[in-house]
């Protein structure tokens, strides 16, 4: 838990609060359990591969970062392991709803579980089912690629199932390989960038539009205005006088 609250404390610390908004992406992590779904979006996210987390009840971790030259906030939203049953899945809600809230989803499987590799097809369904006409882009990430003795999924048969769902693919090991995991996060989210609009652009002088108020200031006479209307005023006394 305390790992949990650390990480979660350096995503805040990492996304300040800032006067003008960013363009946010939305990225949900799904998959089944313990296929590292957390080490991957904390990998992505901080660089660091930290061996042992708390099971996964939903965390949403911010951050800020560049994508071709714009400042823009990634929110990765890591979901609870889907676990099936009698060939079906039981998808939880939280689930279901990061799949509606994302801009773009991120699929992952074990290639040291066969289990997790078999679900993705129908994830891939739910993902399709909930999307509908704005179906979200998706990538396909196999993840402990670095535990060669332990794989029981062949590593064609990745590439096969991507290509099979029109998804990217990117075989990855968060605990020992950081440049893969980047690049898998970075192309999605350069993808969803281009898709997306930009930000509003501010005001040109925010602080000045708040303050001006409906009816125009009038403007404050400057020096030669005083002396002009100084001299027609005069000028008016000298006629009155003259003319009594
Ligand atoms: N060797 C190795 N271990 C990994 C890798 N990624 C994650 N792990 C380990 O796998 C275990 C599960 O990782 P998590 O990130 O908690 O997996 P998860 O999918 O978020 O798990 P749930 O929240 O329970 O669904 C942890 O012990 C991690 O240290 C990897 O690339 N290589």
């Amino acid at each position: 838990m305390r790992l949990i609250q650390n990480m979660t404390t350096i995503a805040e610390y990492a996304a300040p609060e800032c006067s003008v908004p960013n363009r946010v992406i939305k990225i949900a992590v799904i998959g089944g359990s313990g296929v590292g779904k957390t080490a991957l979006v904390v990998r992505f996210l901080t660089r660091r591969f930290i061996g042992d987390y708390e099971r996964n009840a939903g965390n949403l971790y911010s951050r800020e970062v560049q994508v071709d030259g714009e400042q823009v906030t990634i929110q990765v939203q890591d979901t609870p392991g889907v676990e099936m049953t009698d060939n079906s899945i039981n998808l939880p809600d939280h689930v279901t709803c990061s799949i509606q809230w994302a801009d773009a989803v991120v699929l992952v499987y074990s290639t040291t579980d066969r289990r997790s590799f078999d679900l993705i097809e129908q994830l891939h369904q739910q993902i399709v089912r909930t999307g509908g006409a704005s179906m979200p882009p998706v990538i396909l990430l196999a993840n402990k690629a670095d535990l060669l003795h332990l794989r029981c999924v062949d590593p064609q048969q990745g590439p096969v199932l991507a290509a099979a769902l029109g998804c990217s693919f990117y075989e990855v090991s968060a605990s020992e390989d950081y440049s893969q995991v980047h690049k898998a996060f970075h192309r999605l989210c350069c993808q969803l960038a281009k898709q997306q609009p930009p930000a509003p652009a501010p005001p040109a002088n925010s602080a000045e539009k708040r303050r001006s108020p409906l009816i125009p200031r009038p403007k404050s006479p400057n020096m030669q205005d005083l002396k002009r209307r100084f001299k027609q005023a005069l000028s008016a006394k000298v006629r009155t006088a003259t003319s009594v």
